[in-house]
């Protein structure tokens, strides 16, 4: 889950895509970059770190033009370490496309290979979107009935891109001297919505926080399979371009990925979470009497929603107990283990008022690899609690995610293969009360009945693109290999190997 913006307008771009990627920075902290079109001209900056560390007043002066496009940086295929994998990527032909890819393409080994027997072309990275740009330029080529190029020729690429790449992906690209393109995939797994500002300023984002935070009007979210083409006049062009298309937005954006102040398609996700919090203090009841809580705290930040709501129901005092050093970034999309573990500690800290001989009831949103519950009970206990419950609004993440969350392998799942009671014990909390994953999807489904499902595949299994099995998933994890950082231990990422190595 990265985060992506591309912008047309009548005038400069830089600051205001700038300023976009701050407002996106919750979904990418290992890079940033931008690309400005002045004309045919590209201008493009890019490096590791956060977008305030990333660009400073010289790189920004060095954007010139009037549209460009962003991208935060999750990593979630080749080397996270590797400054060549930042996006946006370039590609000089045909015409010049930058391209910024939120998602997961499941066959970027097969279409590396493809790429290079077929195609001819080279891949020098192990990002997934270089495959991705490369496709789209081939595609492009192949369709373009010379020039000026249409929008027809693009969207023509656009529909040769679905039938050939797999996976997730909410796409923003330019082509110089021509525009911007945005599309996503067929079944809408990332997010990616549309707006407008006063002056005329198209903006496609990630999330509708984007919009709004720079003054832009939310219009629609692109539909799943649908590709937008805007011209560098301003004037959106659109199509349906997927053959089949099924609105199954990924569950999780909802439970931790987007920010509560945004709304993905028709949902918004703060009430997504205070929904969560209402079925979770169900459950509640039925496994701790309520009466043998003295009080319900969040594990900030964003549990929060949830934890409110929960208490809410129960009739309990929902208190801070945990501060939150707002410089420390999320730990989840941290990449590897030891820096994660090390991070929870840094960026919370308790209040032992709070704590003190009390029965505490702990709500996070959800509970990944248990690195931030193991660590947030100990401190509790440290505290002086007398009793430690905790509660996750989400259920147990059993499955390894394959469309853009870091989580490619079981094995790093704390609750895959494990009964509740089992990690109960690992975590080291007196009682463990887990969301259901049919409650979990009704609480969020029923705020937008128009939608086709969920991919909620980290809690059930269940990959929506229906093309999974277990032998991708036994690749992806046989492709974790080397690509560790040399400070780190533990951190591995899906890695693609050059079909000339092969
Ligand atoms: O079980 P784990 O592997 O530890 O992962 C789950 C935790 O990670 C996330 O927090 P994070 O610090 O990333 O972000 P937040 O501040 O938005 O809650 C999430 O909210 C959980 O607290
Ligand atoms: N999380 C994402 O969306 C990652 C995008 C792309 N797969 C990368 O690793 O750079
Ligand atoms: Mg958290």
């Amino acid at each position: 889950m990265c985060g992506i913006v591309g912008v047309v307008s009548q005038g400069p771009v830089n600051q205001l895509i700038y300023d976009a990627l701050l407002l996106l920075q919750h979904r990418g902290q290992d890079a940033a970059g931008i690309v400005t079109l002045q004309g045919h001209k590209v201008f493009m900056h890019k490096a590791k770190g956060m977008v305030r560390d990333v660009f400073r007043t010289r790189n920004m002066r060095a954007l010139p033009g009037t549209a460009g496009l962003g991208q935060v940086r999750y990593p979630t295929a080749g080397n996270a370490y590797s400054e060549e994998e930042a996006q946006p990527f370039y590609v000089n032909a045909p015409f010049g496309i930058t391209l910024a890819h939120n998602g997961n393409l499941t066959n970027a080994q097969k279409l590396k290979a493809e790429l290079f027997s077929a195609d001819h072309r080279h891949i020098n990275t192990e990002s997934d979107t270089e495959v991705l740009v490369n496709v789209l330029a081939h595609e492009l080529e192949r369709t373009t009935r010379g020039l000026p190029l249409t929008p027809m020729d693009v969207f023509a690429a656009v529909g040769n891109v679905h039938r050939r790449i797999k996976g997730s992906y909410a796409v923003v690209a330019l082509i110089a001297g021509h525009g911007l393109l945005a599309f996503r995939d067929p079944y809408g797994i990332r997010p990616l919505s549309m707006g407008r500002g006063a002056d005329g300023t198209v903006m496609i984002a990630s999330e509708s926080v984007t919009l709004e935070g720079t003054g832009h009007k939310f219009e629609r979210n692109i539909a799943p399979g649908e590709a937008v083409f805007v011209d560098m006049k301003g004037n959106v062009h659109t199509r349906q371009c997927a053959e089949h298309t099924q609105l199954s937005p990924c569950i999780f954006e909802f439970v931790y990925l987007a920010r509560p102040d945004s709304e993905l398609d028709g949902i918004s996700v703060y009430q997504a979470r205070l929904n969560l919090g209402e079925t979770l203090a169900k459950r509640v009841i039925s496994t701790v009497p309520p009466n043998e809580i003295d009080v319900v705290i969040p594990i900030p930040e964003s549990s929060r929603p949830s934890a409110m709501q929960l208490a809410q129901l129960l009739g309990l005092p929902y208190r801070e107990g945990f501060v939150k050093n707002r410089y420390v970034g999320r730990t989840f999309i941290m990449p590897g283990q030891a820096v994660r573990k090390k991070s929870v500690r840094q960026k919370l800290n308790v209040i032992t008022s709070e704590f003190k001989g009390r029965n505490v009831l702990l709500v996070d949103d959800s509970i990944v690899r248990g690195t931030t519950s193991r660590e947030i009970v100990q401190m509790a206990r440290d505290a002086g609690a007398r009793k430690v419950y905790m509660a996750s609004a989400a259920p147990p993440v059993r499955f390894p995610n394959v469309y853009g969350i870091d989580m490619p392998t079981a094995s790093e799942l704390v609750a895959h293969g494990r009964t509740v009671e089992e990690v109960r014990e690992i975590i080291g909390a007196d009682a463990l009360i887990y969301q259901d994953v049919e409650g979990m999807k009704n609480a969020i489904g029923k705020l937008n009945p128009q939608l086709q499902g969920f991919d909620a595949s980290c809690f059930d299994g269940v990959y929506v693109t229906g093309d999974i099995n277990a032998e991708d998933i036994a690749r992806i994890n046989e492709a974790r290999i080397g690509q560790e950082d040399p400070l780190e231990e533990n951190t591995t990422r899906l890695a693609i190997p050059n079909p000339q190595e092969a």
